[in-house]
């Protein structure tokens, strides 16, 4: 199992770029499932939850090619012949996104069978609300031996009023939408950008949409889509994370080739940290700080509000901020595994229910951590590079699940850090390295 070893100390100087945001590769691909035609794909972020999805549309019976050298990031995706619209257990259990094939399979082949996604790291995570608007518009569901199998020998237009905001709830429906027949009215949607994405993508295979990135979307159905080629939006949580990089650190760093326009949440907390941030130009931040960082809150909302992904990553900004920030979380029930592995860094945080009361100004001093969640690790990352000393990051293969070669482009602005291991086929750098 690979490990992340990190030394502590270095301000981060120089440009750091984004890759494209996994949140809108996933179901962009699961898009491809709703044509015959070939959908190409640019920007696709390098990372493991696209290699687990590769294999999922793959396993359906779909032509998946990901790209190599100058192409490495692009994909190209062939649903020509789904022979098994099945979601195997063995590939759904390793990533929470897998349900969002169920209402792209039932609008295309009418019927799914998908494995039942289980609860993870930062919560229980239903789907019952996917399974809500799929019946409403006239699937019938059935669940057993840990599988649910959806039927609809065509989807109908329906009012869908969300009980609570999802972000892949609304992309799961919208994509059953587009080729329902009639109109769709949903209410309560996410205005997340990757629901944007997912509609600009849509839009340009033929589907009829208004209203996507607001909270009220209408779908006019249509009989069939084409191909398309689409760029995948710049992953905004990533570009968060450097943003937070450069600012703990002390740093002057450049976060290029993000969508400034993504992150206001993230550039607004820090700069009521103290952080010096500006904007260049339509995909270019820099964040720098030299002076003390001061405690600031947070509570995590759904776009455009402060996101629950970036809160793992504050929450290790907040350690280093004169004062005592409260983070609440409120979008996720368990999503403060990173506190414990904080806290044995030196870290003084204590947990109330779904609110974390950080003091800061802490020193930080290196240990042995442990990895229990995609964001929980950027937060050990992000903590090991203010640390006294070496860390050792065990468990990275949560991180690879969505930061592409994070240690790489980390390194390429003066952070000392090295993979053990053999993820990916990376040789073992030397100890010398950092
Ligand atoms: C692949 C992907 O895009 N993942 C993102 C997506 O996850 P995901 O789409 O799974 O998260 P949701 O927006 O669906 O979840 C929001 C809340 O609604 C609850 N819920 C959701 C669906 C449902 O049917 N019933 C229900 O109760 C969840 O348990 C959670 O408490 O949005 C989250 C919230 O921004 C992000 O943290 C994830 O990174
Ligand atoms: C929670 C996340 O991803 P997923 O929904 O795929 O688990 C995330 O990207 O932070």
């Amino acid at each position: 199992m690979d490990k992340f070893v990190v030394r502590g100390g270095n301000p981060l100087v120089g440009t750091i770029r984004v890759s494209g945001a996994k949140n809108s590769a996933l179901p962009c691909m699961a898009a491809a499932i709703l044509t015959e035609d070939r959908v190409i794909l640019e920007n696709i972020p390098q990372v493991h939850d696209i290699e687990t999805e590769r294999k999922l549309l793959a396993s359906m019976g779909a032509e998946v090619e990901l790209g190599y050298g100058r192409a490495q990031h692009r994909t190209t995706i062939s649903c020509r012949n789904l022979s098994d619209p099945v979601a195997k257990y063995e590939i759904v259990k390793t990533m929470r996104a897998s349900a969002l094939v169920l209402g792209p399979l039932v609008a295309r082949c009418g019927m799914a069978r998908v494995a039942m996604p289980g609860g993870c790291a930062i919560g229980g995570r239903p789907i019952d609300l996917h399974l809500k608007g799929l019946e409403k518009m006239g699937a019938e569901i059935v669940q057993e031996h840990g599988y649910l199998e959806a039927r609809a020998p065509r989807l109908k237009g329906a009012h869908i009023v969300f009980d609570k905001i999802t972000v892949t709830g609304t992309e799961d429906l919208l994509m059953a939408a587009v080729l329902a027949d009639g109109e769709t009215l949903m209410e309560n949607c996410a205005r997340e950008p990757e629901v944007t994405d997912l509609a600009a993508l849509l839009t340009a295979m033929g589907a009829q949409i208004e209203g996507a990135g607001t909270s009220t979307i209408r779908v006019k159905g249509v009989t069939k889509l084409h191909g398309a080629q689409h760029r995948i939006n710049p992953d905004r949580i990533e570009a968060g994370t450097f943003l937070v990089a450069g600012a703990i650190t002390k740093g002057d760093l450049i976060v290029a080739n993000c969508n400034p326009a993504h992150v206001g949440a993230v550039i607004g907390k820090l700069q009521e940290a103290g952080a010096r941030v500006e904007i260049l130009g339509n995909d270019s931040i820099r964040v720098r700080s030299d002076g003390a960082l001061k405690a600031a809150d947070i509570s995590t909302q759904e776009y455009p509000g402060f996101p629950t992904d970036m809160q793992a990553q504050y929450m290790a900004l907040a350690t280093q901020a004169e004062g005592t920030s409260q983070i609440q979380e409120n979008i996720f029930e368990n999503r403060f595994m990173h506190v414990q592995e904080l806290v044995r860094m030196g870290a003084n945080i204590a947990v109330d229910g779904r609110t974390a009361t950080v003091r800061g100004g802490t020193h930080l001093s290196a240990a042995a951590v442990m990895c229990s969640d995609l964001r929980a690790s950027a937060s050990l990352v992000l903590a090991a590079l203010v640390a006294d000393g070496e860390s050792i990051l065990d468990r990275v293969y949560h991180m690879d699940r969505g930061y592409e070669r994070i240690e790489e482009k980390l390194r390429g602005v003066g952070a000392q850090i090295r993979r053990m291991g053999n993820v990916f086929s990376r040789k073992e750098e030397p100890v010398a390295a950092v």
